[in-house]
Formats: C-alpha cells, structure tokens, sequence
C-alpha cells in the first residue's frame, strides 16, 4: 500500500488536473485544491481528460478550502511560481509534519522559496509534459507526461525512501517517474527549453509546431540557448551546445500542438512566470556583468505585454 494515501493537488490548473487526473484515474485518493468556480464545475459533471490517449471524464474531489490539508500525505505543488510564496504561507499552519510536497512547477527558484517558508520535506520534479486548460473541467493534453524527482541536497535514505514512494504511485498511475541523482541539472536543461519556448510562443500566441517552422525564430532559440549555457556555466552546471541544441528539438517534435504555459496565461489576462524564466537570466547575467540581449528581449516584450493587459 502506497505511504501516499491522501493527495491534494496545489493548484488545479493544466498540470494539477493532468497528474491529479491521472492518479485519480487510478483511483488513488486525490483532492483538486481550485478557484471556487473551477472545485464547483469538477465536483458537478466530473474532471474532463482529453489525452493523447484516451479521453475520460474523471470523478475526482475538488475544494478551494486550503484547510483539507490537514490530512495530506502528499501535495503536488502546481500552482505558478509567482503564486508560490503565498500559497506556502497559506498551508503553513494547515500542513501535518509528515506530509510531503513535490513541486511540479517550473523554474529554478520554488523549491528553495517554498523550502524557506514551511519545514516539511519539499521535493522538485522536472516536469515534461504539454497540457491547458479548455474551460474549467477540461484538460487538454499535447504530449508526454514523465517526471524525474530528486533532492537539492545530497539525498538521504530517508529522502531515497519517500522519492521513491512517489515514483511508484506515480508509476501505479501510467506516469512514468524516476528519481535522479543530478537533479539541478535536470531543473536546468528544462528551465533552457521555457526560456527558449514560452516567452516567444505567448508573444505570437502561436505552437511549438509553428515557432520552429520559422528560420528566425530558430535563431532566436539558438542565441538564447547560447546566452543560457553561459549562465548555466557561471552557476555551477554545465550544459553543450550540442545538449542544448538536442532538448530545445524534442520540445519542438514531441509538444507540436501546445502553446506555452505563458502563452496560456497571457490569453487568459493572467501575470506570466517571466521573472522566473527569461527575467531570472537577465538577473543572473547582470550578477555576473555578462550581456544576454536575446533573453532579456524575450523578457522586456513579455513585460510589455502583461502591462498592455493591465492598463
Ligand atoms: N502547462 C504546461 O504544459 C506545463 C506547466 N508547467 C509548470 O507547472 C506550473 C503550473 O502550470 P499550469 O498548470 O500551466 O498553470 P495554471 O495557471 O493552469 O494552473 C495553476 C492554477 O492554480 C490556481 N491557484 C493558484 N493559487 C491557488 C490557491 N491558493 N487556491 C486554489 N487555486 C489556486 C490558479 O488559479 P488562478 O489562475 O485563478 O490564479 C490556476 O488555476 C507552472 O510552474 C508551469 O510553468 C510545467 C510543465 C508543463
Ligand atoms: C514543456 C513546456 C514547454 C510545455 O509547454 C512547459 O513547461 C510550459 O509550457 O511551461
């Protein structure tokens, strides 16, 4: 019997209600923490998977009541990173000691912000998977769906154990999940493929498929790829060109209808992770005194157009 028995969900967005789906299918014991709206729709008429392959409607528990927590074994943090520090502010006082969080969220910088606000175990995963939100009770998804999970510290056997537990509830559930030894690494070859796809694909609002049918925007993607592995370096990570080149093409072949993350917040009016992706480049470069012109124009052009929304 899984350690996990009692599993909320963080965020009930395009990633929550793709794995929380997915474990629930699996008829493991899952709870959708969302907007009001949203928890209302799911506990009505059911959650709406619309995969690569299969489309079901899921019957799974919603709430937007954060104090449910209190019986968690298991949070599957998936809620944007600016959302990050006031989410974790929130369950601080709710969450059980022994209950542990997986953040599925994308980045370098949640799980040491979540880490410094809340002393139960916090765990990143490196999350490869293509999927929005169609309304409130659909999810689309557009490819993949693998998780590698790990410890940004050396990993102990207690870590080893409880990484260990999640992958098999997640293996339980057709995910495919595997613990990694490298995981900063792993967190820094998928932060280089949002900074090479999500910022471009919500300036044009446009697909994977289609960014890469154009000569230019390749040499976008290669002149911020470049910029990335010089940063990357200056972190302590070391990425090839030829690495770099490799993960930004599977993205491309593997994801062809999706439209970035940020791509999806900017149609809905939403604040984007920028500061998170590019923005954090743009920070480390001037730490470091080295120019990034292609990140921080992908940057400053996202910038412009959150504030074009909220004029
Ligand atoms: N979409 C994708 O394909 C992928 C996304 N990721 C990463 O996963 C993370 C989640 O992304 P995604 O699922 O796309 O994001 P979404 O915006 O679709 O989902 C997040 C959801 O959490 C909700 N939320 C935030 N705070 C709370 C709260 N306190 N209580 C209840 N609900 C809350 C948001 O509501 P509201 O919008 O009203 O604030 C939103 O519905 C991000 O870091 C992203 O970069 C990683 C891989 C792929
Ligand atoms: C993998 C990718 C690029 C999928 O869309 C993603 O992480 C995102 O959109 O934020």
């Amino acid at each position: 019997m899984s350690k996990y028995q009692k599993i909320y969900v963080l965020g009930a967005g395009a990633v929550g209600c793709f794995f929380g789906g997915m474990l629930a299918r699996a008829k493991h014991d899952v709870t959708l923490i969302a907007r009001v709206d949203r928890a209302e729709a799911i506990n009505e008429l059911g959650l709406e998977m619309d995969c690569k392959s299969f489309q079901e409607v899921i019957k799974v528990k919603a709430s937007s009541d954060l104090s449910l927590l209190r019986d968690a074994d298991l949070v599957l943090l998936s809620v944007k990173s600016p959302d990050t520090e006031k989410t974790i502010q929130d369950i601080a006082s709710v969450l059980p000691s022994h209950a542990v969080i997986l953040s599925l969220q994308n980045g370098v910088a949640n799980t040491q912000i979540a880490s410094g606000l809340i002393s139960n175990p916090i765990y990143p995963a490196v999350v490869y998977v293509a999927a929005g939100m169609n309304g409130h009770r659909t999810m689309k998804h557009h490819g993949r769906g693998e998780l590698l999970v790990g410890s940004l510290q050396e990993i102990t056997p207690p870590d080893q154990e409880k990484l260990a537990g999640i992958c098999a509830l997640f293996e339980s559930s057709g995910i495919p999940c595997a613990i990694t030894a490298q995981i900063k690494r792993d967190m820094w070859l998928k932060f280089l493929v949002n900074c090479s796809y999500n910022g471009i694909s919500g300036i044009g609002q446009i697909t994977y498929g289609e960014m890469v049918r154009v000569p230019e925007i390749i040499q976008q993607i290669d002149g911020i790829t470049h910029e990335f592995i010089k940063i990357a370096a200056l972190e302590g990570v070391l990425i090839s060109e030829a690495e770099g080149r490799e993960a930004n093409e599977l993205i491309a072949s593997t994801m062809v209808t999706q439209r970035s993350s940020t791509a999806q917040d900017l149609a809905r009016g939403k604040k984007t992770e920028i500061d998170f992706l590019n923005g954090y480049i743009v920070q480390l470069a001037k730490k470091y005194g080295v120019e990034v012109p292609y990140n921080q124009s992908v940057y400053a052009l996202i910038k412009m157009l959150e504030r074009a929304q909220h004029n």
